[in-house]
């Protein structure tokens, strides 16, 4: 330790330095360092002094007791042992049972995973490395002891027979194509380099952006494409989240949902839900789908993070699957550059959506496959513009899309081959080279910018049969009830009865992951598909009735244009709480609480809310967003059936149901459409109003009467002239 310099009589340091341990208190405010971490750090800073020779003359604090290269032992001391604890093998094993489980479900989370013995799942004896720990599986005495057993080595086979009918069909099944290890004689012919376009979003820098962005997200979504979504899937990211960041929440949003039938939409979200919870999106800053259901969802796990301050959401996913327009949609802005090229976004970019939420964007990545050259530039990875022989590619694009879609997209009915059909197309667009020659390249291209923009009808078929679009996990329309009956599952009678604690906890898990999943619906009738599909590709989506619980606050897309990037101390606007709000009147009409609450209460309860909303009216006209929007499309159902509803209501209900009613339809809450509408009405057009102030004669004299400061010094100015 460096000693404090001996400074004469004194014993005591005057010095007001904050290496000081005897300066005056209060010199460094209310957080001085104390005397220990004063020493602590006074170790750090130590040098050892050697002289011209090398030869230490100073050695470090601690080393100075024993000469260098002395053989020293540690004193061996219970307090080693102090913060450990010893369990039952039984215990241990539970242990490790029941939190793998739990571990590989992506539908229940791990709370307080430092607090827990997390590592105790993994010292586990695996299958492959069993030889090694081989006492561990196998007694010493059986081993090495004179009673030690020799292992019959395992074959796969019983008897010459079995083994000689193992070796004709493995020769049958051989496949010389996958065989990389077959040695070929080199006949000068090579597969040709791919392209450098062909490697987009493949390269280090964009991978190392791909890991920035996962160390630093709580929360990762796999942004998809609908159109294709294994397609612009990567296994191999899910397995490195599974295995190496497995407490990151990995969830799926199926974009582009407008550009196929819904009832593929809610096929995929089905089937990928069996994996991890998928949401349904449409990226859009007007006619968005999803947006509610995905604020509510990072929420949700942002009250599951209440330790941490925030949680940072990070976007993965294939270039051009519209990572950065969720992102904008979800901000109801443009904050991120969104472009129909693959490669827009270059590098990592953090944007808040809530004080407690922040989004990461992150560079389009291809992940390693055995795509072909079509296939990179079908899946919107290269773009169009770089292509070289882009007439090389649309054959491909014939054999994907239906010839239907074809024939009335680009109204050319019959073709035999791409050629044809790109020389047809060309006749037909004017798209002529010199000498009449058909321009194939620049058509190939309005093909490949069409097919990659979504202009051709496409969709990659989901799995299962036609009518069997049903699943457990499925987060949809069918939800809540399901996954409350997938996540109560019964469990182990033994293992409950053995330890309360631990099932508490897990119960307590369970509910909160219920309760993010049972607040997430969708209604997949309300996506608008862009592109007609004709009768075969359009199975019907049951439509519920539209009804006043379209306008609840449980419904997610509606509430999701009031959230738009707000604080989210906006409690009022929360799906459970409008939710309660909501409902509350209805009870009132049927008089359930009636019978409960003297009427005291109840209009206490009914001023408390009245003054809640008037403050989030306030707020709202404030920062000029709508209370409550309502689509287009639903508003004029919507105003009837609240007249009608009103009405009704009025006439039958007490003083105080109708005060309260009185003030919640009256109060301009679902009226922001309106008021817009009567504003823009109202407004004044000031278009050519300079115009008819400086020309029109007659308008002229009129204007004079109440002429606008600038304006007449310019006439001023003219007159001079
Ligand atoms: N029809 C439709 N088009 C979408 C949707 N989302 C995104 N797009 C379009 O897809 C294109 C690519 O969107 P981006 O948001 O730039 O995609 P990205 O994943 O960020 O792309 P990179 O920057 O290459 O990673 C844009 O032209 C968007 O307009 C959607 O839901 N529906």
């Amino acid at each position: 330790m460096v000693k404090p310099r001996f400074k004469g009589k004194m014993s005591i340091n005057p010095s007001a330095s904050s290496s000081n341990p005897d300066r005056p208190k209060g010199a460094g405010g209310s957080h001085m360092r104390d005397r220990a971490t004063i020493n602590r750090l006074n170790m750090y800073r130590q040098k050892q002094r050697c002289n011209n020779r090398g030869k230490v003359v100073k050695p470090l604090q601690y080393q100075s007791t024993v000469a260098p290269g002395t053989v020293a032992r540690v004193e061996p001391n219970i307090k080693w042992f102090a913060n450990t604890r010893v369990i039952k093998q039984s215990s241990l094993q539970k242990f490790q049972e029941e939190m793998g489980a739990v571990q590989k479900d992506p539908y229940r989370v791990v709370m307080k995973r430092s607090k827990l013995p997390m590592s105790l799942l993994h010292d586990r004896v695996k299958a492959h490395n069993s030889k090694v720990h081989i006492l561990d599986t196998e007694g010493f005495e059986t081993t090495f002891g004179p009673k030690a057993q020799r292992k019959r080595p395992s074959l796969m086979v019983g008897d010459m027979k079995d083994l000689v009918e193992q070796a004709e069909a493995s020769a049958e099944s051989y496949n010389a194509d996958n065989d990389r290890d077959l040695m070929t004689e080199d006949t000068g012919v090579r597969v040709e380099v791919r392209e450098e376009i062909f490697k987009k979003g493949q390269s280090k820098r964009i991978w190392g952006e791909l890991y920035k962005v996962i160390d630093s997200s709580d929360v990762i979504i796999q942004v998809l494409d609908a159109r294709d979504p294994m397609g612009t899937r990567s296994k191999s990211i899910e397995s490195y989240l599974k295995k190496e960041k497995s407490w990151k929440h990995l969830i799926f949003v199926l974009n582009k949902c407008d550009l196929i039938p819904a009832w593929v939409t809610k096929r995929w979200v089905a089937v990928l839900s069996q994996e991890y919870p998928t949401l349904a999106f449409h990226a859009s800053l007007t006619n968005s789908f999803g947006k509610g259901s995905l604020i509510q969802l990072l929420r949700q796990f942002g009250k599951l993070h209440t330790d941490k301050k925030q949680i940072s959401v990070g976007f993965i996913g294939y270039p051009n699957v519209g990572k950065s327009s969720v992102i904008n949609t979800l901000r109801s802005k443009k904050v991120c550059n969104v472009a129909p090229l693959a490669g827009e976004t270059k590098v990592w970019q953090y944007i808040t959506l809530m004080r407690r939420i922040f989004l990461i964007d992150c560079p389009g990545v291809v992940y390693p496959s055995e795509d072909s050259e079509s296939d990179i530039v079908l899946k919107g990875v290269v773009q169009v513009e770089k292509i070289k022989n882009p007439e090389e590619h649309i054959g491909a694009v014939l054999e994907r899309a239906k010839p239907e879609y074809i024939q009335k997209t680009y109204r050319i009915p019959t073709w035999n081959s791409a050629e044809d059909f790109l020389e047809k197309l060309a006749m037909r667009t004017g798209k002529l080279l010199k000498g009449g020659e058909p321009d194939l390249s620049t058509v190939s291209k309005m093909v490949l910018n069409d097919w990659q923009r979504g202009r051709i009808p496409f969709f990659v078929k989901p799995p299962g049969p036609e009518g069997d679009r049903e699943d457990k996990k499925t987060l949809a329309v069918e939800g809540p009830s399901e996954v409350v009956a997938k996540e109560e599952q019964p469990e182990n009678p033994d293992a409950v009865s053995e330890e309360h604690g631990e099932q508490q906890q897990q119960q307590r898990q369970k509910e909160q992951v219920q309760k993010i999943l049972a607040n997430v619906r969708q209604n997949f009738g309300k996506i608008y598909v862009a592109p007609e599909f004709n009768e075969e590709d359009l199975v019907p989506v049951e439509m519920p009735d539209l009804d006043m619980s379209d306008f609840s606050g449980s419904d997610n897309e509606e509430d999701s244009e009031e959230e738009e990037g707000e604080e989210e101390d906006e409690t009022k606007v929360e799906p459970a709480d409008a939710e309660a709000v909501e409902s509350e009147p209805a009870e009132a009409q049927t008089g359930k609480e009636k019978g409960s609450k003297s009427s005291r209460e109840v209009i206490r309860a009914l001023d408390e809310k009245i003054s809640k909303y008037k403050q989030f009216l306030d707020r709202a006209k404030s920062k000029r967003f709508s209370a409550i929007r309502i689509p287009k499309a639903l508003s004029d159902k919507a105003f009837t059936d609240i007249k009608t509803k009103q009405e009704a209501a009025a006439a039958k209900q007490s003083f105080f149901v109708r005060r309260f009613h009185h003030f919640f339809f009256s109060v301009p809450l679902y009226l922001s459409l309106q008021r817009r509408a009567m504003d823009r009405a109202h407004r004044v057009k000031k278009v050519g109003a300079r115009y008819y102030e400086t020309h029109n004669v007659k308008n002229k004299n009129k204007n004079r009467k109440a002429p606008a400061p600038a304006t007449e010094g310019k006439k001023a100015k003219r007159s001079k002239h």
